[in-house]
């Protein structure tokens, strides 16, 4: 692949029974929540973002959470991380059994106001005490930035707010700040140029990426963020999902789609396409839904 140093693994957090389902109206199964976070693991994906801890009057569809962790067989190495927006939010996933944590911040703070409702520096003075909690339990904390590439609300957003808030989260102790590209409106260029900025203060190690994709520009950004050194991908299996909070939002990029383009890069994932497929078949089935993800149509397309 020329003289670019794409990295030889890529992590793959799958963001589906958290982000996928929580814009789901109807009601879902338990089961069904457990099975698609059970056959996610058993397909390779080394962290499942499980459930999230926050008002279920703002999200109902994640009211069930708990019931969701404490549901699931445990594969062992498997991370089941939950979302939590504040120390209420916190206790619950620990009691329920998370192994770690995400806190949300945003770039944009018409989104930050609607997505949480505060301003973005109230949101990192609620999320203090989360921080001192995890480290004095030995909880790892991850951090999320939404709006990076656009906002719903603003329109373009800042470069510079972006790397404002993702040192901020880094230095309050997130281990690692995914890029959240909550209404796809990001291109391959505009991805660059924002992590080229990003990348000159902070270590490729410490960033991933989470790209929603609504305007079909996903795998191409993936690939724009590996060619810089990114090597941790949020997706979404047969690419459920969207925001509450981003009107128009569609799911996330495909699981399947860009375990498929890392594969044909020889890039390891440790995930098992097959059986990610038929994770992807599995929950489309039980929500009534088609599957987004090129891929597993195709693949299963050829099954039949
Ligand atoms: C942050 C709050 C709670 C503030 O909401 P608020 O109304 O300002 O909070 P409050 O502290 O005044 O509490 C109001 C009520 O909520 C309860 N409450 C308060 N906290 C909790 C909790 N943790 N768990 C359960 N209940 C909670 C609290 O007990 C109270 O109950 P009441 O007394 O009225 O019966 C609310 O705005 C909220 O829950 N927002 C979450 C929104 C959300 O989950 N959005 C989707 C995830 S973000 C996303 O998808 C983007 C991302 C991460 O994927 C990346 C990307 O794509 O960009």
């Amino acid at each position: 692949m020329n003289n670019i140093n794409y990295p030889s693994k890529v992590k793959i957090v799958d963001v589906g029974p958290r982000d996928g389902l929580q814009n789901e109206s109807a009601n879902i199964a338990l089961k069904d929540k457990i099975a698609l976070v059970e056959n996610l693991a058993n397909a390779g994906v080394s962290m499942v973002e499980t459930g999230s801890f926050v008002s279920p009057k703002w999200v109902p569809q994640m009211a069930d959470s708990a019931a969701v962790f404490s549901g699931i067989s445990r594969k062992p190495g498997v991370i089941y991380s939950a979302l939590t927006p504040n120390m209420q939010g916190f206790e619950a996933a620990i009691t329920a059994g998370a192994d770690e944590v995400a806190i949300f911040a945003a770039a944009s703070e018409s989104f930050s106001q609607k997505n949480i409702n505060c301003s973005i520096e109230e949101s990192l003075t609620r999320f203090a005490p989360i921080m001192a909690a995890a480290k004095s339990q030995g909880i790892r904390v991850r951090g999320y930035v939404s709006c990076v590439l656009g906002c719903p609300y603003e329109g373009d957003i800042s470069p510079q707010s972006v790397l404002a808030v993702s040192q901020k989260l880094l230095n309050m102790g997130c281990y690692e700040v995914s890029l959240g590209d909550t209404i796809g409106v990001g291109t391959p260029a505009k991805t660059s140029a924002l992590l080229a900025l990003l990348l000159s203060h902070l270590p490729a190690e410490k960033l991933a990426v989470h790209f929603h994709d609504t305007y079909g520009q996903a795998l191409a950004n993936i690939l724009a963020a590996l060619q810089q050194g990114i090597a941790v991908v949020d997706s979404s299996v047969a690419g459920l999902g969207g925001c509450p909070y981003a009107k128009g939002a569609s799911g996330n990029v495909a699981s399947e789609d860009v375990v498929y383009m890392l594969q044909g890069m020889g890039i390891e994932t440790g995930i098992n396409l097959d059986a990610l497929v038929d994770a992807g078949f599995a929950i489309t089935q039980a929500l009534g839904r088609e599957n987004q993800s090129k891929v597993a149509r195709a693949m299963l397309a050829k099954r039949s």
